[in-house]
């Protein structure tokens, strides 16, 4: 039977008194974008903390290719971290500041144990020019790219995992409006490629319109009617 990449039914998730998800569902198809829209505070971050299970929901149900995911062990989560990989909006700050761009983009090959020294630089030379980067930025440190190229990187760095979803969120919030486009239009031909299923999170509400196949208007954790 066939089934949503990713299917979440009824997420809450609370700090102490504040309920920031209050009971959200929604589903993520392969090759689609879905996106979350709203204001500051509306829950947005951490509905995808929760989707990629680094903050474990207090209800609810999250599952990733018909697997539920709520409640399983840390150990348990690890086989399937590679295929649901997380883009935060600081593309410095997601990046190690003391590592090449290469070794960062050569570590998820080497962590999930398929980095093999005869094709494994060349595998990353491909990724990053997969990203639109120059092989010589694999040389480089995160402070020595612009914002745009480093957050490329880190996209070369998500898909080194071979990820069946990205979750992206507010991606391109921190860019130049010059440098968005070319960030978004690199997402949208990888999705067209790749098959990958975006959980898009973004408060612009113009660029949403643009990107995301299906849009869901968050306030208080909830959805409201768009
Ligand atoms: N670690 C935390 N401890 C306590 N409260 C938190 C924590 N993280 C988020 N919150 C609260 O949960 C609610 C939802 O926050 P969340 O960051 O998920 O929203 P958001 O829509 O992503 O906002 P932003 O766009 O500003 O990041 C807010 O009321 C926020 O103050």
């Amino acid at each position: 039977m066939s089934h949503p990449l990713l299917d979440v039914r009824d997420l809450v998730v609370r700090y102490g008194p504040v309920t920031a998800v209050d009971h959200l569902s929604f589903s993520v198809d392969a090759g689609e974008t879905l996106a979350l829209n709203g204001p500051s505070g509306c829950g947005k971050s951490s509905t995808a903390l929760a989707v990629l299970q680094l903050r474990r929901p207090d209800a609810g149900e999250v599952r990733f290719e018909g697997r539920e995911l709520t409640y399983l062990t840390e150990r348990e989560l690890r086989p399937l971290r590679p295929r649901m990989q997380p883009v935060f909006q600081d593309p410095y700050g997601s990046l190690s500041p003391r590592q090449r761009i290469r070794d960062a983009v050569a570590e998820p090959l080497k962590v999930h144990g398929r980095w093999n020294p005869a094709n494994g630089p060349a595998r990353v030379t491909e990724l990053l020019d997969r990203v639109g980067l120059d092989p010589s930025c694999g040389d480089r440190r995160p402070h020595e790219l612009s914002g745009g190229q480093c957050q490329r990187a880190g996209i070369a760095r998500a898909l080194a995992s071979d990820p069946r979803l990205l979750v992206l969120d507010e991606p391109v919030s921190a860019l130049d409006a010059s440098v968005r486009a070319g960030v978004l239009n690199l997402l949208a031909d990888l999705q067209d490629e790749l098959g990958l299923g975006y959980l898009f999170i973004c408060h612009d509400r113009a660029v949403v319109r643009h990107f995301a196949d299906r849009v869901i208007e968050m306030r208080e954790g909830r959805p409201v009617p768009t």
